[in-house]
């Protein structure tokens, strides 16, 4: 017999409501340790028990929502990682995401109060607080940059790929953090002379950084704002995870002042989590929902108004491409 909950409508609904218990226990999972743990071999309950330090009462339903979910396997009694978590859950690994999870249960606080967001549009945020040019807590920034360049360096060599770059020189990577994209981008084309412009307070980890990675002879550094500073001039000008932080008009603003800086036949180089023209995509719907609720004025964008931005600025519209990890690539350059 049929009974109303058995109807894929039914369980779709239910699946749906129950998804904040899907994103708690991968947050919880990331924050125990239990993916870089497990990368060490398989364990039994008991043992992953008192190694992780968890209780007997939620541990199996934990462990076993972890399989469920594809992210452990269970075999004769043991957990293992699955294949997706030890590629990309495990701290260390090239393919490693989990440093989205460490700042996922901020999110998931902040989401708590999505119906009062709903009916006045903003938390009333303070732009200063998210991204001032004063000095900040060192381990915070270190932690932000982290996670960032987790989220970019997937990203990096499609950047890297995504453009002739044989045509150019030089570029500047605005709002380009401790340097991560700049120096994949340099990596795979060692004939260009690389700049980050981000706020001064993030210079030190970007030397750190860039020295780290080899590549400090050939990326600098310019700090400022680049509301109220010139931008540095170069041939491709990339504007990576910056233009969804923003307001409908500071993007436009901002694309206007990088046609200034763009030397003639260069580019502009845009990339963020843009939602599809038919506003159909889940994914980065609820990415600029995120972006919403987190940012007094920022949200994703579709990719027409990206190129609507561009083309008002001067810019001639090239291309855009689907990159990994949902992000589209928006080039558009400078007549000759
Ligand atoms: C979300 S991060 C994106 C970092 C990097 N481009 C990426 O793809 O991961 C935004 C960057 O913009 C920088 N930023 C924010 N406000 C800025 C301003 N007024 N002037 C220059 N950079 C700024 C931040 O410090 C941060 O590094």
């Amino acid at each position: 017999m049929t009974t109303v909950s058995d109807t894929p409508d039914v369980v779709k609904i239910l699946q749906l409501s129950a998804s904040h218990g899907t994103s708690k226990v991968m947050q919880s999972a990331a924050e125990l340790g239990v993916f870089a743990l497990l990368s060490g071999g398989a364990l039994t309950e008991p043992e992953l028990r008192e190694r992780l330090g968890i209780h007997a009462r939620p541990s199996r339903e934990f462990l076993d929502i972890l399989v469920a979910l594809g992210m452990l396997e269970r075999h004769g009694g043991r957990y293992r990682n699955s294949a997706a978590a030890e590629n990309h859950l495990v701290p260390g690994r090239a393919g490693y995401v989990g440093a989205f999870l460490q700042v996922a249960p901020r999110l998931y606080d902040e989401w708590s109060d999505l119906t009062a967001l709903l009916r006045k549009g903003t938390k009333g945020q303070d732009p200063e607080e998210l991204f001032g040019d004063q000095p900040k807590d060192p381990a915070i920034l270190r932690h932000f940059m982290e996670c960032m360049d987790a989220i970019n360096s997937t990203i990096a060599p499609h950047i890297a790929q995504g453009l002739d770059w044989s045509r150019y020189q030089s570029f500047v990577d605005v709002g380009g953090a401790r340097g991560n994209v700049a120096a994949a981008v340099i990596d795979a084309h060692p004939h260009l002379r690389g700049t980050v412009f981000d706020v001064r307070s993030t210079e030190p980890l970007f030397s750190e950084h860039v020295t780290r990675l080899g590549k400090a002879e050939q990326i600098g550094f310019v700090g400022g704002s680049f509301f109220t500073d010139p931008l540095p001039r170069g041939d491709v000008l990339i504007f990576g995870h910056v233009l969804h932080d923003w307001s409908p008009e500071q993007r436009q603003d901002l694309l206007a002042k990088a046609y200034e800086a763009v030397s003639p036949g260069g580019a502009v180089a845009v990339y963020d989590r843009m939602i599809d023209d038919e506003r159909t995509d889940l994914t980065n719907l609820l990415v600029s929902l995120n972006m919403i609720i987190m940012t007094p004025a920022g949200s994703e964008y579709t990719i027409g108004e990206c190129r609507h931005w561009a083309e008002s600025a001067g810019f001639v519209f090239d291309s855009a491409r689907p990159l990994p990890s949902f992000d589209v690539l928006v080039v558009a350059s400078k007549p000759a």
